[in-house]
């Protein structure tokens, strides 16, 4: 890929093992009118989807709990039965699909729900400094009549499906019992839109 500022020169495969991992070399044209040659290493997982699921009526939200190996190694463990787990917003990823269809997908394989309209709320780069993926961000109504399995995930995952007061979620999220990225931007958006009466 080459534009005016940026040419990349080289790509180096450092690991396939699961995602992919390369090393890009490339020219980049400085602010001073200068050429530098540098090296950055990108972590490409494709593109995901997320969704936080909402009861207007009860006022709940539903969340999910999983072990994350990169939070446990990184000081989300006191060595408790907690220890890794992190509460998120339900989230996959595309796998060749467009968003849309991967979010419903996901949302019904890691909640059991079979959801009816979904709202797009926003795109954002999670970590832009070293991770290629781009999110996508919905948000959808349930209720207690909405079509459900059991959820869970598939494969080797252990997804725990968890019902919230909207408030409960929000005072997580100040305390710190929640503290992934996705999930804080979907409830503060969804705080947002009750007290402003924020556009969808
Ligand atoms: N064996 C193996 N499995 C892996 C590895 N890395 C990920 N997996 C598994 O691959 C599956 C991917 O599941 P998805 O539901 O599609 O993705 P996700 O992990 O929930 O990712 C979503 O959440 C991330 C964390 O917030 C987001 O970063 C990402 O955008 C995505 O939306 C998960 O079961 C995960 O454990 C690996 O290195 N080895
Ligand atoms: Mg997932």
């Amino acid at each position: 890929m080459t534009t005016e500022r940026v040419q990349i020169t080289e790509e180096k495969l450092l690991s396939d093992n699961w995602y992919v991992l390369k090393r890009f070399t490339f020219n980049y044209l400085g602010k001073n009118g200068k050429w530098t040659t540098q090296q950055r290493e990108a972590y490409d997982r494709g593109n995901g989807a997320t969704i936080l699921l909402y009861n207007p009526q009860a006022d709940t939200v539903i969340l999910t709990r999983q072990f994350r190996l990169p939070t446990f190694v990184n000081g989300n463990s006191d060595g408790g039965p907690s220890s890794g787990m992190l509460i998120e917003t339900c989230a996959g990823l595309l796998d060749n699909d467009d968003p849309e269809t991967a979010i419903r997908r996901e949302t019904e394989e890691e909640t059991g729900y079979r959801i009816q309209s979904v709202q797009k709320v926003m795109e954002a780069y999670m970590s832009p400094g070293s991770v290629t993926e781009k999110l996508f961000f919905y948000i959808a109504e349930y209720t207690a009549d909405t079509e459900r399995n059991a959820g869970g995930g598939i494969d080797e995952e252990e997804i725990d499906i968890l019902e919230l007061p909207f408030q409960q979620a929000l005072a997580m999220m100040k305390s710190g019992e929640i503290m992934d990225g996705k999930t804080i931007m979907l409830l503060q958006h969804l705080y947002l839109r009750q007290l402003t009466q924020f556009p969808n």
